[in-house]
């Protein structure tokens, strides 16, 4: 068994990391550290000492020229204070097992970074991405989920169906075309679908499908499984008390059994 060592690395204008770090200890972690991006650079923290990487929530560099755009150029191309390219620490953590996570401003980075879906395994070459919603408005509101039971994913392994809150601007996928959509289903990399309460089927109705994603996707999953990004966020889910209908005893499934699935898989290891 090892043990999980998340670190959660946050950047300017994130505000999602506390509560994060708070939903990963939640979740079963071993040890949870929260870093500034320059923390890589400076050497005083190294990715390569823990096996769960969680990109949180937020408005990283006020979403300025699209949002994790500028990020993601960061994590391309800077370097540490010996020299050594932050990108490779970020490649060699993940060939050698280690588990990631994008929320929201996360999951923008990944897609951004080329990480998600890298589709025929082809990691760090951009194939998608994330734009305006449709309604050209941020949108906060619960959304009903269906996890894809076909996915490798680790963190929604046998996870039926959930209920969680997303707060964005930039949520829809944008694919170069409806080939490349289709791959995206025939490969089980669509892991989330946003759903409609009644039908329980994926839906493109809105507010159900708060941005017009096409498919209803709201999360996804590399070939491998071992990295997720979804637009809904699981950790602010981490009580019952958090569920907008708690005071009726509504109750759903906590979003921090996505953490606690990384996790539950990392503790296999
Ligand atoms: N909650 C978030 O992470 C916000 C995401 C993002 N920056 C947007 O508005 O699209």
């Amino acid at each position: 068994m090892s043990q999980a060592k998340v670190l959660v690395v946050t950047g300017h204008g994130t505000n999602c990391h506390g509560e994060t770090a708070y939903a990963a200890r939640q979740a079963g972690a071993d040890r949870v550290s929260i870093c500034f991006f320059s923390d890589l650079t400076s050497e005083k923290e190294n990715i390569r000492d823990y096996n769960l990487l969680i990109f949180p929530g937020g408005f990283l560099d006020g979403d300025d020229l699209g949002a994790a755009q500028a990020a993601a150029l960061r994590w391309m191309y800077s370097s540490t204070e010996s020299g050594r390219q932050i990108i490779r620490d970020l490649e060699e953590f993940y060939t050698d097992g280690g588990l990631i996570l994008g929320i929201c401003n996360g999951f923008q980075l990944l897609v951004k970074l080329g990480l998600l879906p890298a589709m025929d395994r082809a990691y760090f070459q951009r194939q998608v991405s994330l734009t305006h919603n449709d309604s050209s408005r941020f949108e906060d509101r619960w959304v009903h989920l269906g996890c894809n039971p076909g996915s490798p994913c680790v963190f929604t392994r046998g996870l039926d169906r959930l209920y969680l809150p997303v707060r964005h601007g930039e949520g829809k996928l944008v694919c170069r075309d409806e080939t490349m959509l289709n791959s995206l289903e025939e490969n089980n990399l669509v892991a989330l679908k946003y759903i409609h309460p009644d039908t329980r089927g994926p839906t493109q109705e809105y507010p159900y499908n708060p941005n017009g994603s096409p498919s209803a996707i709201a999360g996804l999953t590399d070939p491998q499984g071992r990295i997720l990004g979804l637009m809904p966020h699981p950790e602010a889910y981490n009580h019952p008390t958090n569920h907008p209908g708690w005071t009726r005893g509504e109750q759903d499934i906590l979003g921090t059994e996505i953490l606690a699935r990384g996790i539950e898989y990392l503790h296999s290891c």
